[in-house]
């Protein structure tokens, strides 16, 4: 390839990645996918859940090797055979999970895992001392914070920036990060985006993973799209918008759903809550929720939003208050209770949940529904396969190869199967759902919403948290707006969006 003559420094790539290809048996996972990346660029990967962006972020990151194609650092082939020899050659990865250990301080957290300032190196190179740490930390505007900080006792938004500083500690030519804000709210996304926007100004080449698109469009200077495994197009983020990228990964345009007439059913007793209160974290909440009506709970972190679905779901060992659904008593504090009375939690934290991520995806949709389909102790196999081929195309999950285990789909994937399954249990009366599409993409969305309605129309209660402005007023039929554990005033589902941000982040004292 020429380059560089001409080209001024910033301008040459840093990284370029060149026809990469990898299969898992006969899925062709990424399929000759090029793109390069510039000193001090951030560069947009965006992608429907599946499209191969994990997997292009592993063969960057030595944690898979490419079937075919190249990488190239400054010119030069890299060699990545391990997560570690990414690093000795300058490519660092943030990644979704957040990696720190909650025991260990902020300066203990910064040296682990490091080549470059790890323990490894220790007699090499001069430890990095706390001045250089409190240096990186400034740089991803943290200034001010005490090194010797317990993890546990930052917020997650915190947690992410000392992720980033670490990463910055590992002076990396190439900084990739994935999905950094999907678990953040609007104002620690923000600090999010001013550090990596430091990092790009310290010449450093920035690979931004996520689904959000309008901070995609805000932050990156280009947008790499992928769509099943292969490259759609790599353009400048001034020179595009979010229908157009939308319509790019899904290779259509996206169909958003009409406004749901709520059926109302006053007859029907549904969900009534009285004076629920946790602790500190939540004052006495009080609603009386009709059978057949979606309720949104919307707030930022640490607003109570969850912790009333938690509550509700008997995960608050300290709850106090009355609750009936139906007509029947609801005991608090236990969970076995809730969900005899019909009452399913998806809470925010899936992983621990737990799908059986080594057995099928059929079998994952299936496991809330054995009784359903078993008779006289055996299963019905046609009836199971007519069942698993419907509910998969429920949430558009890809037909092929129902049988892999679901450990093979991608993480937005995984959370359809996870939400297909528990929606569509028949004895569910009260659904309580925490951030229902987190990390899931627009189509995904678009089908688990239509569940969600699915399950309001037959009847079910619906409760859900959310911090995503788009999806209260998508979803809701009627909005609660929460902070500091009050509850801070209640909206029909046209209330717009501006009007949601305001309660949830201008207003300190709410009337609970
Ligand atoms: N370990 C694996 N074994 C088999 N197939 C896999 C494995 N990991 C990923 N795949 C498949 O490779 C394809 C690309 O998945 P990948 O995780 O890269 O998508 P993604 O764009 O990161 O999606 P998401 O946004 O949901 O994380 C998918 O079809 C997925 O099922």
């Amino acid at each position: 390839m020429q380059q560089g003559i001409t080209e001024p420094l910033e301008r040459q790539p840093v990284l370029t990645v060149d026809g990469l290809t990898l299969r898992f048996g006969d899925n062709l996972a990424v399929d000759n996918v090029s793109f390069s990346v510039a000193r001090g660029e951030i560069h947009g990967l965006v992608g429907h859940n599946g499209a191969g962006k994990s997997t292009v972020i592993k063969m960057l990151t030595g944690q898979l090797q490419p079937d075919s194609g190249t990488i190239g650092l400054d010119s030069e082939a890299a060699r990545l055979r391990s997560r570690r020899a990414a690093q000795r050659q300058g490519i660092s990865l943030v990644d979704q999970e957040l990696s720190l250990v909650p025991a260990l301080s902020i300066s203990e957290n910064m040296r682990l895992g490091s080549v470059r300032l790890g323990a490894a190196d220790a007699g090499i190179r001069p430890r990095l001392t706390h001045v250089l740490e409190r240096e990186l930390l400034t740089s991803v505007g943290l200034p001010g914070v005490d090194v010797n900080t317990r993890v546990e006792e930052l917020t997650l938004g915190q947690r992410q920036l000392v992720e980033i500083a670490r990463a910055l500690g590992q002076r990396p030519r190439v900084m990739i990060l994935d999905e950094p804000t999907a678990t953040l709210n609007e104002t620690e996304s923000q600090y999010v985006y001013a550090a990596v926007r430091r990092v790009a100004e310290q010449g450093c080449a920035v690979i931004f993973v996520s689904h959000r698109l309008g901070e995609v469009l805000a932050l990156c200077d280009h947008v790499t799209v992928l769509r099943d495994a292969r490259l759609v197009r790599t353009c400048n983020s001034a020179e595009t918008d979010i229908a157009t990228l939308m319509a790019d990964m899904l290779g259509e345009a996206p169909h958003r759903l009409e406004r749901r007439v709520p059926a109302h059913d006053e007859e029907t007793p549904g969900l009534s809550i009285s004076g629920l209160a946790v602790g500190r974290e939540l004052a006495p909440f009080t609603l009386d929720a009709s059978a057949g009506t979606i309720y949104a709970l919307a707030g930022q972190v640490g607003s109570g939003a969850s912790t009333v679905l938690r509550a509700l779901g008997g995960l608050e060992p300290s709850a106090v208050g009355a609750v009936r659904v139906a007509t029947g008593r609801l005991r608090l504090a236990d969970p076995a209770a809730a969900a005899k009375a019909g009452v399913v939690v998806i809470s925010n934290d899936r992983k621990s949940e737990g799908l059986f991520l080594s057995r099928s995806i059929a079998t994952n949709l299936l496991a809330t529904r054995l009784s359903a389909i078993s008779r006289w102790g055996f299963i019905q196999r046609i009836r199971q396969r007519r069942r698993v081929a419907a509910l998969a195309e429920l949430v558009s999950l890809p037909n092929a190869g129902l049988g892999r285990p679901v450990s093979s789909l991608s993480g937005g994937n995984q959370q359809k199967v996870f939400i297909a399954r528990t929606l569509l249990r028949d004895d569910t009366r009260v659904l309580l759902i925490d951030e229902p599409t987190r990390g899931v993409d627009v189509g995904g969305r678009a089908a688990i919403h239509g569940l969600i309605r699915r399950a309001a129309d037959a009847g079910v209660t619906v409760l859900f948290a959310s911090t995503e402005l788009d999806e209260l007023v998508d979803l809701a039929d009627i909005i609660i707006t929460m902070k500091d554990g009050r509850v801070v005033r209640q909206h029909s589902g046209t209330v717009s969006a501006n009007e949601l941000m305001y309660d949830m982040v201008h207003i300190s004292e709410g009337t609970p």
